[in-house]
C-alpha cells in the first residue's frame, strides 16, 4: 500500500480538494459529557490554516445536531459542517434546515417519553435529544446495565409503528426518523465543491459509511482500533493534528 505521506504529497498537489472530517474522537479526544467535548488546540488551528488554503474546503461531518457541533467544534466560519450523519448541513454563507414533516415531528415527539420511561432506572444511561431523534448514552453505564438498556430500549421502539433508523456507536445508540448517513454527506461535498480528491478521517461505525464512497485517488484515515475500510490508521486525535498540520504545510509551501 503507497504510504500515507506519499499520498499525502499528492493529494496536496491538486488544484482543488475536500478535507472532511468526523469530530468525537477524531478531532476531540472522547469525554463523559458531550457538550464538554472541544477539537484539540493543535487540530483547531490545523483546520484554520486548511480552510484559509486556496483550493481547499474544509468540512466537519459528525453524527452530532448541527447545533451541537456548531457549539463544540471551534471551527471557523467558512466550513461546511454536516450534523445529524448527513441530515443537516450548513454551507458556508447559506442557511441550513431540516424541516421535518408532521408524520416524522410526531414520531419524535413520542419517541423520547418512550426512550426516557424505559431507561429511567438504570444508572449511568442517559438520552440526548437531537433534531431528528434521539442517542442513548451509555457511556457511564456498567456492561451489565449498558446490556439491559438496549434490552429495554429496544422493546420500547418496537412500539413505534414506524420505520425508525437505528445507529449503534462508541457507548451510545442512536433512534432517528432520517436514515440518512455520512455517506450522503461526502457525496453532497465533493459535487458541491467539485473535489478533485477527498481526505476524510473517522474513528467510528459511523465513519465507515463515509470510507466506503471514497473513490480509488481519496485518503480515508481511521482513528483508533477496530475493523476499518480505511486505507490508513493512526492511534489518536493527537496523530490527526499532526497529519492536518502536515497537509497544511504541503499545501501552503
Ligand atoms: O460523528 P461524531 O462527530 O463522532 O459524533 C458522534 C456522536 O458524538 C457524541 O457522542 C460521542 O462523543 C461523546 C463526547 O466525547 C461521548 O461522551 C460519547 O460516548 C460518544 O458516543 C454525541 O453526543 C452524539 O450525539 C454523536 O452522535
Amino acid at each position: 500500500m503507497t504510504s500515507l505521506e506519499t499520498e499525502l504529497e499528492r493529494f496536496a498537489a491538486l488544484p482543488n480538494v475536500l478535507v472532511a472530517l468526523d469530530f468525537d474522537g477524531t478531532l476531540s479526544p472522547e469525554v463523559d459529557v458531550p457538550a464538554e467535548a472541544r477539537a484539540l488546540p493543535e487540530a483547531q488551528q490545523a483546520l484554520i490554516r486548511l480552510a484559509a488554503a486556496p483550493g481547499v474546503s474544509v468540512a466537519l461531518v459528525s453524527g452530532r445536531a448541527l447545533d451541537s457541533l456548531l457549539e463544540v467544534s471551534g471551527a471557523p466560519e467558512n466550513v461546511f459542517f454536516v450534523g445529524s450523519h448527513g441530515a443537516e448541513i450548513l454551507s458556508p454563507g447559506e442557511d441550513a434546515g431540516l424541516g421535518l414533516s408532521d408524520d416524522e415531528a410526531a414520531v419524535v415527539g413520542v419517541l423520547g417519553g418512550l426512550l426516557r420511561a424505559a431507561i429511567h432506572d438504570v444508572e449511568g444511561v442517559w438520552v440526548e435529544d437531537k433534531p431528528a431523534g434521539f442517542a442513548v448514552h451509555t457511556r457511564l453505564a456498567t456492561a451489565a446495565d449498558a446490556a439491559i438498556a438496549v434490552e429495554r430500549l429496544d422493546a420500547a421502539v418496537a412500539e413505534i409503528d414506524y420505520p425508525l433508523t437505528t445507529r449503534g456507536g462508541k457507548n451510545i445508540i442512536e433512534f432517528a426518523v432520517r436514515d440518512t448517513t455520512k455517506a450522503e454527506g461526502i457525496r453532497y461535498l465533493r459535487a458541491k465543491v467539485d473535489a478533485d480528491s477527498v481526505f476524510f478521517a473517522g474513528d467510528d461505525v459511523t465513519d465507515e459509511d463515509a470510507f466506503l464512497v471514497l473513490l480509488p485517488g481519496d485518503i480515508s484515515l481511521k482513528v483508533g482500533e477496530g475493523e476499518t475500510a480505511a486505507n490508513h490508521r493512526v492511534a489518536s486525535p493527537v496523530e490527526v493534528a499532526q497529519i492536518l498540520h502536515r497537509l497544511a504545510d504541503l499545501r501552503t509551501s
